[in-house]
């Protein structure tokens, strides 16, 4: 039964472990299984002094030859993995080495030990069955985007965008970094899979961490454990990434609950050997390697080479009241609407929103019907917490109710979790705040926000009652329409239509966006500019980036079937600062919209044509049910174009282009002559 008392201490007891179950679990048998198969035959020094240096045996990994035979009690025979895992067992020097099988009795024994540290307090288990709350450290709340680096041979190549380091300098300082690193902890193995195990679009890396809490958040984003291995086989590729938090243990220290190495933090890229390198920090974007490291900055290096797209965008489907179906794909920056968008509640009656993927796409075009494929290659959401609610997100709120792990959440009495935004009124009693304060009503606002702006939860797609039954579909779902946007105030109406494809990439490189929590920094609301949603997670030079964009109509036969592209902005706001377009499940009234400008390109009666692009006519909106929020003008406001804003626009883009040298686009330089022009006819300038 649940006993508020023992939350307040940070030690709640879990009622994992007073099952039996725990101490039976499969992960104590198979890890020590493992930890004799594994760390017995391995002489650290032997093993350490057989390569130069681990760091370079791995740049070379497609190439390199085990000097020993696989082990037989290892879990795969691919030689080349387990001669990297020994590789990194000699850099880092665990106690103990685990591979990862995957299954719930390994979870469930990882939670266990956890819970019973206190890194993960369990919520009541009515209230929120098989779920927990972590509080990292402070310093530990966000992707750290100064500290990520691509390091390409040539600086040119990383663009200007990215932080970079020649990749020998850095590898000796990650040498000087991870070796040792992981004494006094156990270096977990984890095989994932980003995209359906099997499928053609999905790729597959391995991960060893020291952290726990990074491996049970694996096996909720991506597809973990034996099963891609078998999927793996002797000699298929892998992308290795390497994760610890940075704080090696001497006999006798105490570890800390959350720990990491903030002044030493650093997320490393190497695009041409495609690996990662992340240390110091336990926090997702950092950490959980699939996500931001692998499935954005490595995978959009694969994509350019191979002709295809990695993407930071959502996928939904979209089903009209006649029961015909759609794929959109849609591109915001961190914080600015994409898991809302991809699980919302249509209002609009008879239509249907379902969710295949919140984050990030892989697309890539099908030669037989020159339609563009999109999978999503993860399995979880790792959403923002703040602003999700029964009226804004009732779908996120019912796949949250089990079997999640929340970062950074307030903690109610009740042993429930709560942030801004979830109910109106904060909750009665008391509540621990993300930093572990005591919060009560006599307080007053003290102790806020409550919630980090930042915090998230970690949860099965699977458990979505809006998943899309494709949303797992190893060959991808046929994408219909691109969205962009961002978080913009002003100036951008709430939706507009690119002319054709190359307007449609001008559209992409110019977004912008006020800045939010999702990454650190002290510049929260100023406006940045983001290309394609992209900025943090482009692996190359984003110039060669908007080239790739461009060449996409070369790519297929019939580029007429190229999915359209739109840009929209839920976010602009009146005098009073307060949001002007009701958004969220009213977002749906926006969709219907490009639906039937897909369906009905010649009907002049949808859009008006403006320098910017295809702006609906005001009645072609659907807006039954919401008139009142939108009457008074508010509707004119939102789908004004402003010709002297857009032009100041152009302005600061043309500017921001600059950076790209001569790695941006002529065609694009063109595309922005060309808005700029029709900007000034329209003023008769
Ligand atoms: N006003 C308004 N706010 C929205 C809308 N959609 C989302 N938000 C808010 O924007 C914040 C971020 O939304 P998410 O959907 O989590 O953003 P995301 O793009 O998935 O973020 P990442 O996971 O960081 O990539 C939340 O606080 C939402 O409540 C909308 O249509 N209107
Ligand atoms: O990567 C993260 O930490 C979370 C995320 O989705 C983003 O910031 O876009
Ligand atoms: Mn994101």
């Amino acid at each position: 039964m649940w006993h508020s008392t023992s939350f307040f201490a940070g030690k709640g007891r879990s009622p994992l472990l007073d099952s039996p179950k725990i101490f039976r679990s499969p992960f104590l048998v198979s890890q020590a299984r493992m930890l004799g198969a594994i760390s017995k035959p391995l002489a650290r020094q032997t093993l350490f002094s057989s390569h130069s240096s681990p760091l370079s045996a791995s740049a070379t990994i497609q190439q390199a030859q085990s000097e020993e035979p696989p082990l037989m009690d290892t879990p795969t025979n691919h030689a080349k993995l387990v001669d990297w895992v020994r590789a990194q067992q000699a850099l880092l020097e665990p106690d103990n080495v685990h591979w990862c099988d995957g299954s719930q009795g390994e979870y469930d024994g990882l939670v266990a030990d956890m819970v019973e540290r206190g890194v993960m307090l369990p919520l009541d288990s009515n209230l929120r069955p098989g779920s927990f709350l972590t509080r990292t450290d402070p310093a530990d709340v966000a992707r750290s985007e100064s500290s990520t680096f691509i390091c390409s041979r040539d600086q040119i190549d990383a663009g200007p965008t990215n932080n970079w380091v020649d990749p020998k300098e850095m590898r000796t300082e990650l040498v000087k970094s991870f070796r040792g690193a992981m004494r006094g902890r156990t270096m977990y193995v984890i095989p994932f899979s980003m995209g359906p195990i099997g499928s053609p679009l999905a790729r597959i890396g391995v991960q060893v961490t020291d952290s726990p809490f990074v491996v049970v958040n694996m096996r909720i984003m991506t597809r973990i454990g034996q099963s891609v291995l078998d999927a793996l086989g002797n000699d298929k590729k892998f992308v290795p990434c390497v994760h610890s938090v940075g704080k090696p243990l001497e006999s006798g220290d105490k570890d800390a609950l959350w720990p990491c190495n903030i002044p030493q933090r650093k997320v490393v890229h190497f695009p041409e050997s495609r690996e990662i390198w992340s240390f110091g920090s336990g926090y997702g974007g950092n950490s959980l390697l699939g996500k931001k490291c692998f499935a954005l900055r490595i995978a959009s290096v694969m994509a350019r080479d191979e002709g295809s797209l990695a993407e930071h965008m959502l996928i939904l489907g979209l089903t009209a009241p006649s029961g015909k179906k759609s794929y959109i794909a849609a591109a915001f920056p961190s914080a600015c609407g994409k898991t809302n968008l991809a699980m919302m509640q249509a209002t609009l009656p008879g239509w249907k929103v379902q969710v295949i993927g919140d984050d990030i796409a892989w697309l890539r075009f099908n030669p037989q019907d020159s339609r563009l494929y999109a999978i999503n290659p993860e399995a979880g959401f790792f959403g923002v917490a703040p602003g999700t609610s029964a009226k804004t997100n009732p779908n996120a709120m019912e796949t949250i109710r089990k079997n999640t792990l929340f970062t950074n959440v307030a903690l109610t009495d009740k042993g429930d979790i709560w942030w801004e935004g979830m109910t109106k009124a904060r909750p009665e009693g008391k509540v621990v705040n993300w930093k572990g304060e005591i919060w009560d009503a006599s307080m007053g606002d003290q102790c806020t926000p409550l919630a980090h702006p930042n915090s998230r939860f970690t949860t099965p797609v699977d458990q979505c009652p809006a998943k899309d039954p494709a949303w797992d579909d190893p060959n991808g779902v046929p994408i219909s329409a691109i969205i962009f946007g961002g978080r913009r105030e002003t100036t951008v109406p709430l939706v507009f239509q690119a002319k054709d494809w190359n307007h449609g990439v001008l559209i992409g490189a110019s977004v912008a966006s006020e800045k939010t929590a999702a990454a650190e920094g002290n510049d929260l609301g100023q406006l940045r500019f983001d290309p394609f949603a992209m900025l943090p997670f482009v692996g190359y030079n984003m110039g060669d980036y908007f080239n790739h964009w461009l060449s996409m109509p070369n790519r297929v036969k019939d580029p007429s079937k190229l999915p359209k592209i739109f840009h929209v902005n839920w976010f602009r706001k009146d005098a009073n600062g307060s949001f002007m377009w009701p958004g969220f499940g009213d977002n749906s009234r926006v969709l219907k919209w490009m639906i039937d400008r897909l369906d009905h390109p010649e009907d002049q009666s949808l859009y008006t044509s403006t320098p910017i692009g295809y702006v609906p006519k005001i009645g072609s909106l659907d807006l039954r049910g919401i008139e009142k929020n939108v009457q008074g003008g508010v509707m004119e406001k939102l789908l004004e174009v402003n010709a002297q804003s857009y032009l100041s626009e152009v302005n600061k883009a043309r500017d921001y282009f600059k950076r790209f040298g001569d790695r941006f686009p002529a065609k694009l330089t063109k595309e922005l002559d060309d808005l700029e022009n029709r900007l000034r006819n329209s003023q008769g300038i």
